[in-house]
């Protein structure tokens, strides 16, 4: 049973995120954030999503309405320590995905729920191998816009799949929401997994 009155906010701007939490076929309403994503001087990878993810549900909070659970995430590329964000253009994304070729990253997505005074964390980690790539693949991948808008410049979702040789973790994370996580969170606000399977009535 959902619990009364629960009203869920999902502050995000991500297409990906919200066709993620929609899979729970549960009824939330989005909010747009926008915060710094800039890392600090040494400051690890995963305290930076952790920090960034906090910043988008702390913010999504101040616009809601105090009694709203507000989840926020945030996914970033690393790769021998060094966060890779979004592309910057052609030449950023042609940078990445030359360094992501024939080697294995991390994918970090952290998971901030927030209700009152409450704030509950998650993290998924996940390692994907991508095969070697060439530079004409690049541009041609590059040209179809799907890169632009996505940390590392690649969408596993998408024709960006075809660089993967392996992935171990979780693949809803690589996209931006790991669900076993979030479903985690989720139990603190009364909804347990057997609610999310079922999922709601259309
Ligand atoms: C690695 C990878 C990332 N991504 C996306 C997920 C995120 O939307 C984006 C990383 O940027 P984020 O800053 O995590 O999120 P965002 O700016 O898109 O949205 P929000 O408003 O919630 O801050 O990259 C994919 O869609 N597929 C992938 O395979």
């Amino acid at each position: 049973m959902q619990p009364k009155d629960l009203k869920l906010i999902l502050a995000s701007t991500s297409p990906r995120r919200r066709e993620l939490l929609g899979r729970f076929g549960l009824p939330f309403e989005v909010l747009g954030v926008e915060v710094e994503e800039v890392p600090r001087r040494g400051e690890a990878a995963e305290d930076y999503v952790r920090r960034v993810a906090s910043d988008k549900s702390a913010q999504g909070q101040s616009m809601a309405p105090s009694d709203a659970a507000v989840l926020a995430a945030d996914t970033e590329v690393v790769l021998d320590g060094q966060i890779f964000g979004k592309p910057q253009g052609p030449e950023h994304a042609r940078e990445m995905l030359g360094r992501l070729s024939g080697r294995t990253h991390e994918v970090l997505s952290a998971v901030s729920l927030r209700r009152g005074n409450c704030h509950w964390q998650a993290l998924s980690v996940s390692r994907v191998r991508f095969r070697d790539i060439g530079l004409e693949e690049i541009d041609a991948y590059w040209a179809s816009g799907e890169p632009a808008d996505k940390a590392g410049a690649y969408a596993i979702q998408g024709r960006g799949e075809l660089f993967v040789a392996e992935l171990q973790g979780s693949f809803s994370g690589v996209m931006g929401l790991p669900l076993l996580e979030t479903a985690r969170l989720l139990q603190q606000l009364g909804l347990g997994t057997a609610h999310l399977l079922a999922g709601a009535a259309p």
